[in-house]
């Protein structure tokens, strides 16, 4: 530990297209949606997070609210900067974070463009942090779940989030096969909005279609225990009378059907690609689920019958990757070949 270490305070953060979660002396601080309300006018911040998530889709001509990530990497460089400093300021009542070094660990999709890896170390700089280091999402979770990275056999975790879908077989502390595609929980909560329209002729908005998710949200039509029907208000979309509609979770399971098998095409790709002793090893251990995704009915049933290769939710799912994002933090020195 250097003479001015204690100068250097610490964080790690998973900016997710969802939620961003921070850690700090080992415990998450911050867990908000990542969601920024911005006057349009003088471009200041408003509000953030839960606050601004709260006004989503009610705002008048004066207010936005923005999403910063889109398909897990950076679309509003300038929002996602405000939400960054945001989220670190609700830090530093809660901790007095005053420091003149900040020390940053922030996870990437394994899949991002140097643009895109750019984007985040900039946004993290411009947001204070004097040493910004980037960790791979599907390495961080593999942290977080607890499996050993430098170990000389495959382990396979998949990662469904808000934005995008992660698949990695990881061996000897590096990534050996991986995918990442822009399919996951935004897509699906995308693929009820349209089904509603399409099917009911009722006009719901995201957050409308994300309750019906969590409330009915399912990968199969034939579930051990199933949820009862969930009834959905809002304007019919021709006459904008009041509409009640009761949907059930078969209903939800086909309409998800279509972007469930991309997921499922991407996690039998990335098999394809992995080295036999490596596969040997997953087939016996399993494959690990984490990502906010990971806990809609029905979906690690479904990928079991799909790869014939048993599947786990690991505990926590929406914080694994933040917790490995921590870990990497703890050991920077340690997992400097992790980082980027
Ligand atoms: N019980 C649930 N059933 C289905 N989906 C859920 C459930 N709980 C959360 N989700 C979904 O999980 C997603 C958020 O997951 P998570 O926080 O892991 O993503 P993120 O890290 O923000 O995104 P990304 O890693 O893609 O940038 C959202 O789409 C949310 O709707």
């Amino acid at each position: 530990m250097g003479l001015f270490s204690f100068l250097t305070q610490e964080i790690a953060i998973d900016l997710g297209t969802a939620n961003t979660i921070i850690i700090h002396n080992d415990k998450i601080v911050v867990d908000e949606p990542s969601i920024v309300a911005l006057d349009k006018n003088s471009g200041k911040l408003i509000a953030i997070g839960e606050k601004a998530r709260q006004m989503h889709g009610k705002t008048h001509e004066n207010i936005s609210t923005i999403r910063p990530l889109r398909d897990g990497v950076i679309a509003d460089f300038h929002a996602a900067e405000q939400m960054i400093r945001g989220m670190i300021k609700m830090i530093n009542s809660k901790a007095r974070l005053m420091s003149p070094s900040l020390r940053i660990v922030i996870c990437i999709p394994s899949g991002s463009t140097e643009v895109e890896m750019r984007a985040v170390r900039d946004s993290s700089e411009h947001a204070g942090g004097r040493e910004v280091f980037m960790i791979y999402e599907p390495m961080a979770a593999m942290l977080g779940i607890g499996i050993d990275v430098e170990a000389p056999e495959g382990n396979m975790v998949v990662d469904i989030g808000g934005g995008t879908t992660e698949i990695a077989v990881i061996s000897l502390g590096g990534i050996v096969s991986n995918k990442s595609i822009r399919i996951a929980g935004d897509d699906f909560t995308a693929d009820i909005k349209e089904y509603m329209r399409h099917q009911h002729n009722i006009k719901i908005g995201e957050k409308t279609a994300e309750d019906i998710k969590l409330k009915v949200g399912s990968a199969l039509p034939d579930l051990e225990d199933p949820p009862p029907d969930f009834i959905v208000r809002g304007p019919h979309q021709m006459t904008a009378l009041p509409m009640e509609i009761p949907v059930s979770y078969q209903e939800i399971a086909h309409c998800l059907d279509r972007s469930i098998t991309k997921v499922e095409a991407a996690i039998l790709a990335t098999l394809e690609h992995t080295p036999p002793e490596l596969y040997a090893d997953i087939y016996q251990k399993g494959i690990w689920l984490t990502g906010g995704g990971s806990l809609l009915r029905g979906l690690e049933r479904r990928l079991e019958e799909k790869t014939k290769i048993p599947f786990h939710i690991s505990d926590d799912p929406l914080h694994a990757v933040a917790r490995g994002t921590g870990i990497a933090l703890k050991n920077v020195d340690m997992f400097q070949f992790l980082m980027r």
